[in-house]
């Protein structure tokens, strides 16, 4: 699929995250049971998933058909972010046809003693054609991201850096400052856990939204729901 037209697909939409990593309750070391998860979002309209992990991207595009805006978490020693954090990821992304792959471009320090955006011109030299998502997690880094040609911004990392905000909900005014001035999409991404929120992102000039744990991860919202109980 390209550009234009995966952006035609999301636009205005609400995009699905089915993700687990090794330790959470979904995850199975056998084999992927996320296509489950993802076969749940398709049924109710998502044009594309968000997902984790090279099996996950191969077993979600088979059993959806749906594009995938895929990613690989892995943590190396000296690496802040674990979001593809290195051209092994995004190979192993690129191969198994993950339709956008997902990247931490945050100023955070790499182990491999290159800068963010050292890596960000390597990946776009190596994949001209990849639509690319920039996982950031403040304004600057989404504007350096943009400037370096990513053709997504998306808010995923705020929240869990230093340099952004810590709070429990989403970051409407980030997409809202990236969204008036980047000319690619803003995915408003992290935190979206209530069907308002997720209308108040749209609103807040997001291009499309990504909603992951208050619709796939189980024990988050159990949580949720035990923690409401029981400050009654
Ligand atoms: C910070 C981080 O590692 N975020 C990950 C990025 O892919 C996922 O664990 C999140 O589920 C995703 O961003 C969607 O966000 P939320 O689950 O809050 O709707």
């Amino acid at each position: 699929m390209n550009k234009e037209e995966f952006f035609e697909r999301i636009k205005g939409q609400m995009i699905i995250s089915c993700q687990a990593i090794p330790g959470e309750p979904l995850y199975v070391e056998e084999k992927s049971v996320m296509y489950l998860m993802a076969r749940a979002a398709k049924m109710a309209g998502t044009p594309a998933i968000r997902t984790s992990s090279i099996r996950d991207v191969a077993a979600i595009k088979e059993e959806t058909g749906l594009p995938v805006i895929g990613l690989v978490k892995i943590q190396y020693p000296g690496f802040e972010g674990y979001i593809t954090p290195t051209m092994k990821e995004v190979d192993e992304l690129a191969a198994v046809g993950s339709d956008v792959i997902a990247l931490d471009c945050t100023l955070r320090k790499r182990g491999d003693g290159k800068t963010v955006n050292e890596f960000m011109t390597e990946v776009r030299q190596k994949y001209p054609d990849a639509i690319l998502m920039a996982d950031i997690s403040n304004y600057e880094e989404g504007i350096n991201a943009w400037k370096l040609g990513m053709d997504i911004v998306g808010t995923t990392m705020s929240g869990y850096t230093e340099d952004s905000p810590k709070t429990d909900g989403p970051d409407y005014e980030l997409v809202r400052r990236l969204a008036e001035t980047v000319d690619v999409p803003v995915i408003g991404e992290g935190k979206i856990h209530y069907p308002d929120q997720a209308v108040k992102m749209l609103d807040a000039g997001a291009f499309a939204i990504v909603v992951g744990g208050a619709i796939t991860r189980p024990l988050e919202i159990a949580n949720r729901f035990m923690a409401a109980v029981k400050n009654r």
